[in-house]
């Protein structure tokens, strides 16, 4: 594993933000962490890069304790895009080079020829999108053999997006380093992911590779009979139900997440109906 969390615990004052967090990252893949506005991913992240700490609970990156020294090896995307006052783009690649032993100067002239950075506009004044093409770059061209995303979709028209959900998916694939992305773009994220952890209300809620969870959930209808499976979650009219069973049909990514986050919201008149497999749809104003 090239990331391993485990129970890790923060507050922010008295306000517990993460509670439990744990998940793990294997070598190479593409992993995504999906959740609700407000749910603790950036926190999550933070923790991850070093930039908080938790209060409890462990963090474990390429198979050692957090530390200054790994962080050579770890390229990050910030959600905000933090920029230095008046650093135009050279600035940017001088301090980069500097960071990262392993940079890519031809990487990085590829993605300004293309996206047209203006080299010696500072990047503060760059568009927000620009602003994310620019630190997509500089990540990217850092070859490092980990990089952490907050939201690297976000503010991205459609076309874009799926150029730069192609770039992430070749770092992976034909680098053989690994990603991790915060995003609410389930669409995108199903494209590329290879592993997801859904997280809720600062808990983790559910945590597999995507093949796997498409294996063990299935959507049934409402007046179907489930005698052996776990109900997640209402779907629209259908609910989504973790089983081996060979019962409905089976779940996509998205109906996944849904089930799960949908499930949690509305989980105890859930729970009491679950008694005689009726789900009462009412308590479900979805
Ligand atoms: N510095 C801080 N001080 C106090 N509370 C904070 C701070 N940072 C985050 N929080 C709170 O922690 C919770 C989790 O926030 P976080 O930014 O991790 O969520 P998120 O899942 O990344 O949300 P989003 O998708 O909206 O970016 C929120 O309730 C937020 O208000």
């Amino acid at each position: 594993m090239i990331v391993e969390i485990k129970g890790i615990n923060k507050k922010f004052g008295t306000k517990p933000v993460l509670n439990d967090i744990s998940f793990s990252v294997k070598e190479g893949e593409i992993f995504a962490l999906v959740g609700p506005n407000g749910a603790g991913k950036t926190t999550t992240l933070r923790c991850l890069y070093g930039e908080l700490k938790p209060e409890s609970g462990s963090i474990n990156v390429f198979g050692k304790e957090l530390c200054t020294p790994l962080k050579t090896g770890i390229a990050v995307m910030t959600e905000d895009r933090l920029t230095f006052r008046r650093f135009k783009g050279e600035d940017y690649i001088k301090m980069w080079k500097m960071l990262y032993p392993n940079w890519q100067d031809k990487t990085f002239n590829s993605f300004s020829v293309h996206y047209r950075f203006n080299m010696d506009q500072p990047v503060e004044t760059y568009s927000m999108g620009m602003r994310t093409l620019f630190n997509l770059a500089l990540v990217v061209s850092s070859n490092a053999d980990l990089l952490i995303l907050d939201e690297p979709t976000q503010n991205l028209d459609p076309v874009i997006r799926e150029e730069v959900t192609n770039i992430l998916r070749d770092y992976s694939v034909q680098k053989g380093k690994t990603v991790i992305i915060s995003s609410h773009e389930i669409y995108d994220l199903e494209e590329v992911a290879s592993s997801f952890a859904i997280i809720f209300e600062g808990h983790v809620l559910y945590t597999d590779s995507i093949d796997r969870a498409k294996e063990i959930h299935r959507m049934v209808s409402r007046n179907e009979n489930i005698d052996d499976g776990e109900l997640i979650g209402l779907v629209n009219d259908e609910i989504l139900v973790k089983t081996d069973k060979n019962i409905g049909r089976y779940a996509n990514f998205k109906e996944i997440v849904l089930g799960y986050l949908q499930g949690k919201k509305a989980f105890k008149p859930f729970e009491n109906s679950t008694s005689d497999n009726q789900i009462n749809d009412s308590p479900f104003t979805l």
